[in-house]
Parts: structure tokens; sequence; C-alpha cells
């Protein structure tokens, strides 16, 4: 896919993962989902890598989620485990490439959570999703995933660490600015700078998938 649907924009979150069920219609089984986040964890840098080992879903724990109405059975039953939602055999196939493209110095394991946005967090925001054991924080993929579970799609996912959280006030600066706060424009930078490193790495990814298929 080249975008998404985000909750911020106004579509429901069934919507957002809309696009995951039109896969499993067109007979995808694995799910490779990557995003932009916030680093929360203090070893991450800018233009790190964080492979998710797990989500904590804040907004499914405040009442929202993409299967909220009556189920779809076509997708699968309407209770369904998250336990083991990020796939270990992917993820074991992804420790390995990230040998191979010598890669280790910047590539993290952690826990992502996705926030409602589009604001970026207030300080007391990240203290208290670091004190959760949150590692990276976004605004996507934690509903795209549950959709993929539910239905039996196999899951990896990745955050691309563009700019890390602030857990301390920063100073005004003289346009009233903050020397600490986040922009969308370093985001973008971020993601652009990595984006031929990235094209390897998920084409590798796709590789290693594809022969055990
Ligand atoms: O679509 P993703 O989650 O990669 O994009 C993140 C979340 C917001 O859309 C944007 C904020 O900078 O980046
Ligand atoms: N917070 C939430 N979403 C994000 C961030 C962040 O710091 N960076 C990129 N997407």
């Amino acid at each position: 896919m080249q975008g998404r649907f985000h909750y911020y924009e106004g579509y429901p979150l069934s919507i957002c993962a809309m696009p995951v069920r039109l896969m499993k219609l067109l007979g995808v089984s694995y799910l490779i989902a990557s995003n932009a986040a916030g680093g929360l964890n203090p070893k991450y840098k800018v233009g790190d890598i964080m492979l998710q080992k797990d989500h904590f879903n804040i907004m499914g724990l405040a009442g929202l989620g993409p299967h909220i109405g009556p189920n779809d059975s076509r997708f699968g039953p309407r209770f369904f485990p998250m336990t083991n939602a990020y796939d270990e055999s992917i993820l074991n196939k992804v420790r390995q490439i990230v040998k191979d493209l010598k890669m280790e110095n910047k590539v993290h394991e952690g826990v992502y959570t996705c926030v409602g946005g589009p604001n970026y967090e207030t300080v007391a925001d990240v203290r208290a999703l670091i004190s959760l054991g949150v590692d990276s924080v976004g605004m996507s993929t934690v509903h795209e995933v549950i959709a993929a579970r539910q239905c039996g799609i196999r899951c990896f996912a990745f955050s691309l660490i563009t700019n890390i959280c602030s857990t301390e006030y920063g100073t005004t600066t003289e346009d009233h600015s903050c020397s600490t706060e986040v922009h969308s424009e370093e985001v973008l930078k971020v993601g652009k700078d990595m984006e031929d490193e990235l094209r390897i790495f998920v084409e590798e990814i796709v590789e290693a998938i594809s022969q055990d298929t």
C-alpha cells in the first residue's frame, strides 16, 4: 500500500483496517506493516528501527477498535486471541536479515502503541507510556494487525524511529516554539532519508518469507 487511513483523519478504525480485510479477500496471507514512530525507549536514536514484538492497544482499552459492531464472520470469530500477534517465525527470519545486513547497531525489538493523534504527545503522555512498558508511539498499525489476526493473516511490523519523544519540558525559544518538540517535517525527512535502506530491508523480508510459501 502507498499510505493508509488514519483515525485522526476522521475515519472509524473499521475503515482504517478495511484494506487489510480487502487483502484477505484477495488471498493475502502475510502482512508486513511499517510506521513512523516516536522513540520512547531511552536507547533509541533517530533513524533506528524497532521490530514490533508486541503492541499495547491503548485505544482498544478505551473501547475503540476495528471490530466494534456486528461481527462479519467471513473474517473470523467474534472473539479472538492476540497473544502471539507478531509471528515469531517471521521475526526469526528478520533477526537473521538484520545480522546479514549488519544492521544490529540500529535495530531493536520492542512494544509499539497507537494513539489517536493528530497531536503529538505531551511530556506527561510520554512519561505515562514509558511507565506502561511502551517503546515506540505512532498513530497506526495496531488496528491493522488486529484485523489481520482475526482473519488469520500472519503479521510482521516495524517502527522507523523518526523522532525522540521528550520526557522533559524544553525551553521556549524566541519564536515561541520549544526546543524539544516534534514537528512533522522532521518525521517526513527521516522517512525520506531512510527510504532506500528500508526498501532493501523489506525486499529481503519478502524474499525470506516467500521461500516458505
Ligand atoms: O502512517 P504512520 O503511522 O507511519 O504515520 C505516522 C503517524 C502520523 O500519520 C504521522 C505523524 O507524523 O506519522
Ligand atoms: N508520536 C506519535 N506519532 C508519531 C510520532 C510521535 O512522536 N512520530 C511519528 N509518528
